[in-house]
């Protein structure tokens, strides 16, 4: 500490926030305030880092370890609340940038994994969401398509995979990569916390080999394929669940990523949309069960 940095002692809550004519804190007071609470947040990291130690003995007694150590239910009910909770001047961007750094992380150092992702649609945008996300201590795979995610990621122990939630034709229908029963699955939508203005908000699945005590089936994700797709099938399902479509134009066909509610709102299970794809003329040939992910989450963002 220098002579003009002197240590004061500690400020009492009125000091920090004086009330309207009250005498202002000095600048050294202030910093000493900030080094005390930076010194507190840091102990409280490492003491998080001590309860991980344990926590790992714990899972491994209980034979729930091995494989990925990321538990998508858990997070997701972390970010909302986390995101419910925030108020201040420290933006909410920041403050979930920091949870998803932190809880990453202490995954990772759990158990070591890569995220394998598909640059294919946009490499910056892409690269922002995984380092949003996983931060940068976890090891980052890029692949040019999202077939070499799904690769990467069966190969692999537990290692994660994000790649597109949204329609692109140059994706091709790779989630029909996810439905033999040993493949991967999704087992989660980022970002946890969606919003408007989100600085890494591009939507993405993250693919994973499922853990058997961690699924989240708020939202399942079927791969079905027709025959008799038309821009009137297309119509008969848009409102009843999001669906990114894949036309096969040699066979009159499509590959369809289909999301459904379970409960809820807009709830009424897959039979529901079948029943509206055959209404259209369309046929089903068949309808796979490739992941599930918790409800998408929207805040309403600045306040
Ligand atoms: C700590 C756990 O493992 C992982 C790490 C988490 C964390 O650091 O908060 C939360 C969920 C898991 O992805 C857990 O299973 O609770």
């Amino acid at each position: 500490m220098s002579a003009a940095d002197p240590a004061p002692t500690s400020l009492t809550a009125s000091r920090v926030e004086p009330g309207e004519g009250a005498a202002l804190p000095t600048l050294g007071e202030l910093r000493h305030e900030i080094d005390r609470i930076d010194a507190d947040m840091h102990a409280l990291l490492i003491e998080r880092g001590q309860i991980i130690d344990t926590l790992v003995k714990v899972k491994q007694a209980a034979g729930t370890e091995g494989g990925s150590a990321f538990r998508p239910a858990r997070e997701a009910a972390m970010m909302r609340r986390l995101a419910d909770r925030h108020r201040g001047r420290l933006p909410l961007d920041t403050v979930e940038g920091i949870w998803r750094v932190i809880i990453s992380t202490f995954t990772y150092v759990q158990a070591p994994y890569a995220v394998h992702a598909d640059l294919a649609t946009g490499e910056a945008a892409m690269r922002d969401t995984a380092r949003f996300h996983f931060g940068f201590t976890v090891p980052f795979e890029a692949h040019m398509g999202a077939a070499g995610v799904v690769a990467a990621v069966a190969a692999s122990k537990g290692d994660l995979g994000l790649v597109p939630a949204f329609s692109s034709a140059a994706h091709g229908a790779w989630w029909t990569g996810l439905e033999p029963a040993a493949a991967p699955k999704i087992i989660a939508r980022l970002p946890f916390v969606e919003r408007a203005d989100h600085p890494a908000g591009l939507p993405v699945f993250c693919i994973a080999h499922p853990v058997a005590d961690a699924a989240v089936t708020e939202v399942e994700v079927w791969s079905v394929h027709v025959a008799g797709w038309s821009a009137n099938a297309a119509r008969a399902v848009a409102p009843l669940a999001d669906v990114i479509a894949v036309p096969d134009r040699g066979l009159d066909g499509a590959a369809l990523l289909v999301s459904v509610p379970v409960a809820g709102v807009g709830a009424g299970g897959l039979e529901k949309i079948l029943a509206a794809l055959r209404a259209a003329g369309a046929s089903v040939r068949s309808a796979a069960l490739v992941g599930s992910h918790a409800s998408r989450y929207t805040h309403a963002g600045k306040p």
